[in-house]
């Protein structure tokens, strides 16, 4: 099944619009997984199994696994995603962006080797960097748009021919890079108003959007702004919320993980 197909269908199969991200940091780990050769995997798996009813996404941050030369645990969880939660999409979040030659041995990489349904791609250098992963028909590429940090607002606000660069590549993305109707864009929580903006532009297109919970995106005004008509259309990604929630008198943390992802999925779902 193609990306945008198997997203559709976790959307209302789960009636969820919520991406638990995977961004797996040692330093806020239980005492009892930090030692562990294996710990990270032994983490994201817990995470996973206690959010996958409660989530249309599942999103690991490359970076948390390179970082530490974890990548065989990165492998495992994506292989456990595939195996245990083959209908939920796996968005691999890289942010890749190269060279054609080079973008290509990425997109083996997010697609061959990690199994990616979707990778998050940055724009900067062009419709050359992003071609390579359309060879991956049915794989979705998920572009940075306005990205949710305030250092976004460098580049992406700057007005070219009287519109803000952002929307250019919104429109070059719906209207040109989407040949494959398997593209998706990035925009923040934390700007709503763009949020709209970018909706208005691309019509039903998904929205992978982060910046709930940690970083403090209102959900109400998230929902409004980015739902479709249908009720749809977003991926919202909330990562360190949930991977840290602060257990409960007797909880463990994906105990804790569940409670958090759960209230999330129904705050988003009371707008949608
Ligand atoms: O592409 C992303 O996922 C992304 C884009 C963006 O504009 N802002 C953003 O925070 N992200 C990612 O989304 C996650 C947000 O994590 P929390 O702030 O802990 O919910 C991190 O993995 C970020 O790398």
């Amino acid at each position: 099944m193609n990306f945008i197909d198997k997203l559709s269908a976790a959307w209302a199969g789960n009636n969820s619009l919520l991406c638990v991200g995977l961004d797996p940091d040692l330093a806020r780990f239980p005492a009892h997984l930090r030692g562990q050769a294996d710990g990270i995997y032994q983490f994201c798996k817990a995470i996973i199994d206690a959010t996958a009813d409660a989530a249309c996404a599942f999103k690991p941050q490359i970076a948390y696994f390179a970082a530490l030369g974890a990548e065989a645990q990165l492998e495992a969880v994506c292989r456990y995603l595939r195996e245990t939660y083959p209908h939920i999409p796996l968005v691999l979040d890289a942010k890749r962006g190269d060279i054609g030659a080079t973008a290509h041995q990425y997109a083996r990489e997010a697609f061959d080797r990690y199994g990616a349904d979707a990778v998050t791609v940055n724009p900067y250098m062009g419709s050359d960097s992003v071609e390579p992963y359309m060879e991956w028909t049915d794989r979705g590429v998920i572009v940075l748009c306005r990205t949710s940090n305030p250092g976004g607002s460098d580049l992406q606000f700057l007005q070219v021919d009287g519109v803000p660069l952002y929307q250019h590549v919104a429109r070059l993305v719906a209207e040109k890079w989407n040949r494959n109707g398997q593209c998706a864009l990035v925009v923040g929580a934390t700007f709503p108003e763009e949020l709209a903006q970018v909706r208005k532009i691309v019509g039903d297109m998904p929205l992978l959007v982060p910046g709930i919970g940690a970083q403090g995106g209102d959900i109400e005004a998230t929902v409004k702004a980015g739902r479709t008509a249908a009720g749809t259309g977003m991926m919202i990604n909330s990562s360190r919320a949930i991977l840290y929630a602060t257990p409960k008198d007797g909880e463990d943390f994906a105990a804790a993980a569940r409670r958090v992802a759960i209230e999330t999925r129904d705050a988003i779902n009371q707008y949608r």
